[in-house]
């Protein structure tokens, strides 16, 4: 029998009932970006975590997708799993063929066990610099990691601060496998969208082979409003940012709802309105086919039609 963990005081547990969008999710739509947290009686959480989690099953997330029309996940690695990928890769196993995973590794991973989670679906990995997620990694070891896996074809997702990215850059520069950015690189939305804050990030995105989701509005949002109690249009002050990224990079977007929305700690997300968030920031319909279907699909699915 496995000692369960009470969640972390104050956690959120995700949206039960969903609405239904107004916005119809083209066919082939990924959901780029969300995880699965256990179940803790099945998938204990790293000793490590930083945080303990409400339970957020692969069949949660698979009644999730189909209520909004999703068509294929990218299931990425949550902290408090640490470099243990069974949950996840269970959740990509279990979707046949309809999920790809982004797993956390360790630098001493074996090519035959890395051979293993490409089998599996797995197609990056990802790189935390959040302090209040992970205690950093020394960054001999995430090249060491990079190293071994660039002959897979697979990519480094990273996660860090806006704040952060002029000291991570440099590193960043160095890695030999295209780079993944969550969330935008969380933009402190209350500084001008033509700032250089957001420039630098703009310059920084703009390199070869680095893809942006603008995933996220309820996390990076500060004005709100929370959009819940019929609001169709929320988040508004993240709007000019994930619009500027779309319009710049048409073609390295990527979107996700980043279910079951980990840590947030003021309102949960009505996941129907992330889906409304869509065609706010993506103005045309070539530009979300391209942020919904076209661009994951290269990077997830190369040769796959969606
Ligand atoms: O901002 C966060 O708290 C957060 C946490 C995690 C994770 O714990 O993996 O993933 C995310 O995409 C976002």
């Amino acid at each position: 029998m496995i000692a369960r963990s009470p969640k972390t005081p104050g956690w959120l547990d995700w949206y039960v009932n969903p609405s239904t969008p107004d916005f119809r999710l083209p066919p082939g739509t990924v959901d780029a970006h969300c995880h699965v947290f256990g179940p803790q009686a099945e998938f204990p959480f790293a000793p490590e975590r930083k945080y303990t989690p409400c339970d957020a099953s692969k069949d949660q997330l698979f009644a999730l997708r189909d209520h909004l029309g999703v068509t294929r996940n990218v299931i990425v690695q949550a902290t408090c799993h640490g470099a243990d990928n069974s949950a996840m890769l269970d959740a990509v196993r279990a979707a046949g063929g309809r999920a790809r995973g982004v797993a956390t590794v360790r630098p001493d991973i074996g090519e035959s066990q890395l051979r293993e989670l490409d089998a599996a679906g797995v197609r990056g990995v990802r790189f935390n610099f959040v302090k209040r997620l992970v205690d950093a990694s020394p960054k001999e070891d995430l090249s060491t990691i990079a190293k071994k896996i660039a002959p897979l074809g697979w990519h480094v997702v990273l996660y860090f601060e806006a704040a952060d990215l002029p000291e991570l850059e440099g590193f960043f520069d160095t890695l030999p496998v295209p780079l993944v950015i969550d969330h935008m690189g969380r933009p402190d939305v209350t500084k001008p969208v033509d700032g250089p804050e957001f420039a630098r990030f703009l310059d920084f995105a703009g390199r070869n082979d680095v893809w942006v989701k603008v995933s996220c509005p309820e996390r990076l949002t500060v004005t709100g409003p929370p959009a819940l109690d019929g609001q169709r249009h929320a988040y508004t002050d993240v709007v000019p940012f994930a619009r500027r990224v779309v319009d710049e990079f048409p073609d390295r977007v990527l979107w996700g709802t980043d279910w079951p929305h980990p840590n947030l700690k003021d309102h949960m997300p009505d996941d129907g309105l992330l889906v409304d968030y869509v065609p706010q920031v993506a103005a045309t319909a070539e530009l979300r086919r391209k942020l919904l279907v076209d661009n994951p699909m290269r990077l997830y699915w190369p040769g796959e039609t969606a």
